[in-house]
């Protein structure tokens, strides 16, 4: 299936009249699993058409894993794509709730396994040089992002109520180290490295996998307003640049 065979619409009252983004509504959990795969890979199939290499920024959590495990089977040409992280707890890449693990057993995988992973954290580097390696990384910055969003309105990994939350939504820098301690969204793991605004805005398409209708809930929820320091996933369609397109399902 693709993603207009899915009953594809603009929400009404505001964020979908004035362009800012596109709901994709699936009946089923894997309509909805192949019409975002889809969605991501004409992305990056369209990038690679024009630039030597195609860049493409993954969220972790709980939800898009089967969207990732779909994605790895799409022909494009992979060995020309470079996958980093829109957020990475400070955990080791192998640790099995890192967000890095999650893209190596999900989407590094089938064809996908030619791609070059980029992980934030490494064994022996410091937590300040792993936030600048992610931002000399992101001096090329990504055509594709796909960002997720928690129960308490997060994305990335900029909480409610964290520490200098204000701070992380205005930096410069596309990647900002985080203390999400007093969050409890941010669960076990409270120091992270985040994707800013800044490090969305370049990207041509971004996208928002979400599941359940805790979710949908929550983001007509968000749409009602425009600040992010309430519910830092408006930066998902608060940031100027691309169109938001929400991919859901039941
Ligand atoms: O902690 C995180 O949570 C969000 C949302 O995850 P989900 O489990 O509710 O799908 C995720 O987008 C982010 O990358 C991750 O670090």
């Amino acid at each position: 299936m693709s993603p207009t065979g899915a009953a594809a619409f603009g929400i009404s009252g505001g964020i979908g009249d004035d362009g800012r983004m596109q709901l994709h509504a699936y009946e089923s959990a894997t309509q909805w699993t192949w019409g975002a795969a889809i969605a991501i890979s004409s992305a990056l199939a369209r990038d690679l058409e024009q630039n030597a290499r195609a860049r493409l920024l993954l969220s972790g959590g709980k939800t898009p894993g089967p969207v990732y495990a779909a994605l790895s089977k799409s022909p494009i040409a992979w060995d020309r794509v470079d996958v980093a992280l829109v957020d990475e707890r400070w955990l080791l890449p192998d640790d099995p709730d890192s967000n890095a693990r999650l893209l190596r057993e999900s989407l590094i995988q089938n064809k996908a396994q030619k791609a070059r992973l980029e992980t934030i954290t490494r064994a022996g580097r410091p937590f300040d040089e792993a936030i600048a390696t992610a931002n000399l990384h992101a001096r090329q910055p990504a055509g594709v992002v796909v960002l997720g969003m928690g129960d308490d309105g997060h994305t990335a990994s900029l909480f409610p109520g964290m520490v200098d939350l204000e701070g992380a939504l205005s930096a410069s820098s596309p990647y900002v180290g985080v203390d999400a301690g007093g969050s409890p969204g941010a669960g076990n793991w409270q120091r992270r490295i985040s994707l800013t605004p800044a490090g969305l805005a370049p990207a041509h398409t971004r996208i928002l996998l979400i599941r359940g209708e805790k979710k949908r809930a929550l983001l007509d929820r968000l749409l009602q307003s425009d600040d992010a320091t309430e519910f830092p996933a408006r930066i998902a369609f608060t940031t100027p640049g691309a169109k938001l397109h929400v991919h859901w399902c039941p």
